[in-house]
């Protein structure tokens, strides 16, 4: 039998009603896999696609903590442990205000292929919860942090699932997270990856998803001949992602003209410079301000309350959150000359915007692909764990190049169209096989 789309994706909204984000990431993927899976029936008659797009199971919890002025707060956590077909599963917990089910089953439902892609033993899982840190104290973050890992702990472990960070979750939650765990459990394990150097985190896995997007890029670029020296790149967001996407790119001798967060966007036509991004890096990391306090300390130009996907450009690395480029910031970008766009987040393009970089054949680099050297140097931080070692950073690092160098040329291998690559449909192929080769030898399950 042949599959459809259409059919396909109105079975999926009827079972999932009210989950557009996890209706568009599930909608990307099947749009270049069936016509794949038709061309390869057996997958089709084990129901891959549909026991892919139902997650092995979710927790939902009550998180009940208590605020500085001694207020009673509850909030809501989650676990979509989604496959684990290839390995533990695996992936990031977001804590922010605009959390829901869709977005954590859309988050999950990537990860299983991006953690494929990755060529390490890892399935896909996402979670976190509705609690913003924003304007919190590190005292509250901590209440909650252990409050939160009070009910997660049972769901978790070193060969179950892994979690991680994601926005708002960096290494401060992360380390409140692992001391709740190893005092619950009585274990001193890799339960999580992102922990701090002295208590089992890798070297790297700071920078590792944007050092990797650059690295992603500069292995698209190369097949052109090209490089990224003297590139103008708007790079939006200004957390983990977005800080070491431009702390590489300046390093490769490109021009960072943007940086943004939820009050607005800065731009420096000549290229930020490095006083200014070591200044973002500790405001971001530390003080936790916005950035008008960088327009203050350097008269950088600041716009608030816009998207910087105005800005002449030759590249976009969008790496803030999903959807944030939509269809008329598309057509902007391109009538503006951008030949790539770079996603360091997930999902950061609408499908109508996704259209027309398509259409005009730029090189496009799915986030499944360009961001996975973050989960990619957990699941190293998991091999370390594992071993009772720490590598040197340069080893890690040459680890990380090598594996975007193949997550790209298995992207090439699968997306390859006359004389364009389709990095969307490389990526969903690629990602695909080796998970769906894994449930057919299972049997039904
Ligand atoms: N941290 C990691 O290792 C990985 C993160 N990602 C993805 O990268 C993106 C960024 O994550 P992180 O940098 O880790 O988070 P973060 O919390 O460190 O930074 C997020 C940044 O995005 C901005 N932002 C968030 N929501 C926004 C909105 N609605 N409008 C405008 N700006 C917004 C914030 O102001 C902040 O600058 C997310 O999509 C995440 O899923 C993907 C792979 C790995
Ligand atoms: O490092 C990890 O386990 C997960 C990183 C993540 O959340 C992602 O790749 O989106």
């Amino acid at each position: 039998m042949t599959m459809h789309l259409d059919s396909f994706m109105a079975g999926l909204i009827r079972r999932n009603p009210g989950q557009p984000e996890f209706h568009q990431a599930v909608c990307e993927v099947a749009e270049t896999l069936i016509p794949y899976i038709n061309a390869h029936p057996v997958y089709e008659r084990a129901c891959i696609l549909e026991r892919l797009t139902e997650p092995d199971r979710i927790v939902i919890f009550r998180v009940c903590w208590e605020d500085d002025a001694g207020n009673v707060r509850v909030n809501r956590g989650y676990r979509v442990q989604f496959n684990n077909a290839i390995g533990p599963y695996k992936g990031g917990l977001r804590f922010d205000k605009s959390v829901s089910l869709s977005i954590l089953k859309f988050l999950g439902f990537e990860q299983i292929f991006k953690n494929s892609l990755t060529t390490l033993p890892m399935g896909g899982a996402k979670g976190g919860s509705d609690f913003n840190p924003k304007g919190k104290s590190d005292r509250e973050v901590m209440r909650f942090c252990q409050a939160f890992m009070s009910e997660l702990y049972r769901h978790i472990g070193k060969d179950v699932d892994v979690p991680a960070g994601d926005i708002g979750v960096g290494t401060r939650e992360i380390s409140y997270l692992f001391g709740q765990y190893k005092r619950l459990r009585n274990e001193f394990t890799g339960v999580l990856t992102g922990k701090g150097l002295a208590f089992g985190g890798s070297p790297v896995r700071t920078e590792a998803t944007g050092y990797g997007c650059v690295y992603f890029a500069r292995e698209m670029l190369a097949r052109q001949h090209e490089g990224l020296e003297g590139k103008r790149c708007v790079v939006s967001g200004a957390g983990n992602v977005a800080q070491y996407a431009a702390q590489k790119l300046m390093q490769e001798g490109a021009k960072v003209l943007t940086l943004s967060d939820r009050s607005g966007y800065i731009f420096e036509p000549e290229g930020l410079t490095e006083e200014e991004l070591a200044f973002i890096i500790d405001l971001k990391t530390n003080r936790r301000g916005d950035l008008s306090e960088v327009a203050k300390e350097f008269g950088t130009d600041y716009f608030p309350g816009e998207k910087p996907w105005g800005v002449p450009c030759d590249m976009a690395f969008p790496c803030a959150t999903q959807n944030e480029i939509e269809e008329e910031d598309a057509r902007r970008l391109l009538a503006n000359g951008c030949r790539a766009v770079v996603e360091g987040a997930n999902m950061p393009t609408t499908r109508e915007a996704l259209r027309h970089f398509r259409a005009a054949r730029i090189l496009f680099a799915p986030g499944k692909a360009a961001n996975a050297g973050g989960v990619a140097i957990s699941g190293l931080e998991m091999t370390q764990n594992s071993m009772r070692l720490t590598w040197p950073r340069e080893e890690v690092d040459r680890q990380l190049q090598q594996i975007m160098k193949r997550i790209h040329e298995q992207c090439v291998a699968h997306g390859q169209e006359d004389s364009w690559v389709d990095y969307v449909k490389g990526a969903n192929i690629a990602g695909f096989i080796k998970v769906a080769g894994a449930m057919l030898a299972y049997g039904i399950l």
